[in-house]
Order: structure tokens, then C-alpha cells, then sequence
């Protein structure tokens, strides 16, 4: 089985959790995709639910797909956020921001009581960090703050580029690729991360899924919770 099939699975198993009535974070990226496509489905078959996107990419196919979006300002907190990933721990910890939707997706996920991420069984690791972690720069002077990460013990930052220049953040900001190799206190390095002045968020997600389901090349889903 592909990757693209074992996230279609997760996708639809995902969708299957959502209940009428609902107000869902709909995240980001390539497994995601096929939970808003079942996600659409549902509604036009008369499932009502209110989502608030993650991201102007998800935005854009949701609407495409009819789905009504509120905006996070007019809710006073989501029911349920399904979201993928890039890296999930056996704690549930995770690297998130592999497209640069990792602002809009933390604050999503801040305000939802539930956390569902969903991925295909290539994202599980045993310790964070082999994927680059994102991190979310003002653009002033982002030497200066890519400075102040490397004396955390990251020797390799990379400035996400795109096609024609630098990649640009939905919300206008710089994304820093950090090669940590092995995070080997999560907790402790996004707090860090976030002290310094420039860091505008990391894509460290600690103690915020309650829940992973994952697709295996077998054809099996398997759901993971919190331990
Ligand atoms: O910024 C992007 C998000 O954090 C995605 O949810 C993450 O990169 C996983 O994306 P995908 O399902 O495409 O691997």
C-alpha cells in the first residue's frame, strides 16, 4: 500500500469521528487533504459542522468544498482539531510545520479540547527530531535569532526557500528548518525556542494530541491515545 492510500485511510477513519453539531480545527497538509475531501462528502450528505482552518491552503479547499469556516474569533473553543504530522513519539509529542502551518495550527490546536492527529505509519519515531523542526522567525534580522537557536545545540539551519525565493509564512514570517538529529528533552527545547526574542513559534507539539491514528502499509489502521 502506498503512502497516499494509508493516508487516505487515516483520513476517512478520522472523519468517522466527527459529529454533527461539531465546531473542528481542520488542519494541514497531504493526509489531511483526504479527511476534508471525506469530511466534504459528509456534509453534503447532511452532516452539519463549522470548521475553522489551520491555514489560508486549507482555507482555500474547504471553501472549494463547501464547507462552512468560522472564524476562531467568533468560538469560544473547537470541539475536536484533526490534524497530521511530521514526527509523532510513543508520548504523542510531535513535530508539526513540514508545510509552514505550524503558527495558525498550534493556535488551533491551543483552543480545541480534543487533539486527533492522523498520518500514515512512516511519521511514528521513537525520539523527535530526525525531521528538521520548524521554527517561525520574524523576518528583522533572523540571523540574529538563527544565531540564538544554533547555541542551543543546532549546528545546521536551513531558511525555507520555495521555487522563486524565500519561503513566506501565511502569516509573513520566515521559516527556520532546524537539523536537531535528536530532541532529546522536547518540553524544555520548545520553552527555550520560545524565549527567544524573534522566535515567533516551533513546531513542537507537546502534551497536545490526545490521540493518533495511524495507516499501515498492511492496509490496518491503529489508534494510539495519550499514554
Ligand atoms: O505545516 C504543516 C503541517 O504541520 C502538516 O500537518 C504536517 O507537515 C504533516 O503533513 P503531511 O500530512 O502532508 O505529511
Amino acid at each position: 500500500m502506498s503512502n497516499d492510500i494509508a493516508k487516505q485511510k487515516a483520513g476517512e477513519y478520522a472523519a468517522t469521528l466527527v459529529e454533527d453539531g461539531m465546531t473542528i480545527g481542520i488542519g494541514t497538509g497531504s493526509t489531511v487533504y483526504y479527511f476534508i475531501h471525506t469530511l466534504a462528502n459528509k456534509t453534503k450528505e447532511g452532516l452539519h459542522i463549522t470548521g475553522v482552518p489551520t491555514s489560508a491552503q486549507t482555507a482555500q479547499l474547504a471553501r472549494s468544498l463547501n464547507i462552512p469556516l468560522v472564524d476562531l474569533n467568533d468560538v469560544a473553543q473547537l470541539d475536536l482539531t484533526i490534524d497530521g504530522a511530521d514526527e509523532i513519539d510513543p508520548s504523542l509529542n510531535l513535530i508539526k510545520g513540514g508545510g509552514g502551518a505550524l503558527l495558525q495550527e498550534k493556535i488551533v490546536a491551543a483552543a480545541s479540547v480534543q487533539n486527533i492527529i492522523i498520518a500514515d505509519e512512516s511519521k511514528l519515531v521513537q525520539n523527535l527530531g530526525k525531521f528538521p523542526l520548524p521554527v517561525e522567525v520574524i523576518t528583522f534580522a533572523w540571523r540574529q535569532t538563527q544565531k540564538h537557536i544554533a547555541q542551543l545545540g543546532c549546528s545546521n539551519i536551513v531558511l525555507r526557500q520555495k521555487q522563486d525565493g524565500i519561503f513566506i509564512s501565511d502569516h509573513g514570517h520566515y521559516i527556520l528548518d532546524c537539523h536537531f538529529e535528536q530532541i532529546d528533552n522536547p518540553a524544555l527545547l520548545q520553552q527555550q525556542l520560545n524565549n527567544i526574542p524573534g522566535v515567533v513559534e516551533n513546531g513542537l507539539f507537546i502534551n497536545m494530541a490526545a490521540k493518533a491514528i495511524v495507516a499501515y502499509s498492511d492496509g490496518s489502521v491503529k489508534e494510539f491515545v495519550k499514554p
